[in-house]
């Protein structure tokens, strides 16, 4: 929720020999905004508050002190963010309109329920349109004699307050490192009294009281954006391979599951280009029947413009393996096989096994299949070169 606007001031100037001076209030300060800013150091969610509040604007003061705005909440998530608002349910809706309508459900005769029905909508507008007078703040003794219903209220003041009304669903997708985007508006801040001079009106005794700032509910989503996407069955050796190739230190284990998280490293070449590469949990067959880790983790290749296949080339037919990567992927995403691709062979050190394997699939494939070692590093750079050459196409 967004700070609410602080309160506008009724003052008046007194001095030794004038009792009664010129109105001087202050305005109320605007509350602070909730802005999501994307940071790509952030890698995960957990890092955005359940709930978020910006602090209100101050209340405006004597001697014309205006009340200062409320401090700006600014949230950093992770590049690849997804901002969703979360609209009532049109079952919600339906609970809201039988509230309002108990009333009219105890009555039985006609004639009754056209009085009652008269009176809810006449609750409802009062519910809508509160009390003129409430929306400011009065000088001391004076809200019987403020007579408000017919003063014409400031345009800034009208549009905030339909700003506030009428909301437009946020729907944003944070792409780009520094991306900024509006999540809740702070409330007006009110106007203070000598606003209100007119030629009728010389010492007006009111002043406007701040709105209340936006409130959200937002649902987050992440889904990272690398250039290149790894895929592999646990424990080929994805992150061994993003550890030989990135600025990334990712957790390496000999046991399957061992990254839990999606890990973004950084690739450079000599000559300054560089290139993302995401690295997720191991997938098995099945997968998208909630095996293993299941298919959630599979959104954060999905925006992957490369998908690089990891496989051990020394396990018994690691075509197998491939087919049954690319079966679960498309079983995620219809398609998300057709993307460019290519076959990261490791593991190749292991023996004449592992190199037996690799040239009879490289008989029989037509993708890109480059044999590297990870964890010796053998054949690292011949890898990052076929990735980005196939990211250059
Ligand atoms: N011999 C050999 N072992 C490797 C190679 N690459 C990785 N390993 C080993 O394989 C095991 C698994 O490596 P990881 O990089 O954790 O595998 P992963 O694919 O990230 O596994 P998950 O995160 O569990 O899906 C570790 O014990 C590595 O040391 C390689 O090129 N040759
Ligand atoms: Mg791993």
């Amino acid at each position: 929720m967004a700070g609410r606007g602080g309160d506008g001031c009724v003052s008046f100037f007194r001095d030794m020999f004038v009792p009664r001076g010129p109105p001087n209030g202050g305005d109320g300060g605007n509350g602070g905004d909730i802005w999501f800013v994307v940071d790509e150091n952030e890698t995960s969610l957990n890092c955005v508050k359940r709930q978020l509040k910006a602090t209100a604007g101050v209340n405006g003061k004597g001697k014309s002190m205006h009340g200062s705005r409320g401090t700006d909440l600014v949230v950093k998530v992770p590049r690849g963010t997804i901002v969703r608002e979360i609209m009532p349910t049109q079952q919600q809706l339906c609970n809201e309109d039988q509230e309002s309508g108990r009333l009219q459900d105890t009555v039985h005769t006609e004639g009754s329920k056209r009085f009652l029905d008269a009176l809810s909508h006449r609750a409802k507008l009062r519910a809508q349109t509160p009390d003129k007078s409430e929306l400011f703040v009065h000088y001391p003794r004076w809200e019987e004699r403020n007579e408000l219903e017919d003063l014409p209220m400031p345009s800034e003041y009208l549009a905030a307050k339909w700003e506030l009304d009428h909301p437009e669903p946020l729907s944003v997708d944070l792409v780009s490192h520094g991306q900024r985007a509006l999540i809740a508006k702070g409330g007006f801040g009110g106007f203070n009294n000598p606003r209100f001079i007119s030629s009728s009106e010389r010492q007006p005794h009111y002043a406007l009281r701040g709105l209340m700032g936006q409130r959200r509910e937002l649902e987050l989503e992440l889904k990272t954006i690398a250039d290149v996407g790894l895929v592999g069955m646990p424990n080929a050796g994805k992150s061994t391979f993003l550890g030989a190739v990135s600025n990334a230190h990712p957790k390496i284990a000999s046991y399957p599951f061992t990254t839990l998280n999606p890990y973004i490293g950084t690739v450079e070449f000599r000559d300054t280009f560089q290139i993302t590469v995401a690295d997720i949990p191991g997938l098995i067959p099945g997968a998208h029947r909630n095996i293993g880790l299941g298919h959630s983790f599979l959104r954060h290749v999905e925006r992957s413009r490369v998908l690089a296949y990891i496989v051990d080339v020394s396990r018994d037919s690691p075509w197998n393996d491939l087919a049954a990567l690319q079966t679960e992927l498309n079983l995620y995403s219809p398609g998300l096989t057709d993307r460019p691709s290519l076959v990261i062979a490791n593991k190749a050190d292991r023996g004449t096994r592992a190199r037996e394997n690799f040239e009879k699939w490289q008989a029989m494939t037509s993708v890109p299949l480059v044999p590297i070692s990870a964890k010796f590093n053998k054949n690292i750079l011949k890898a990052t070169y076929t990735i980005r050459q196939i990211l250059g196409k």
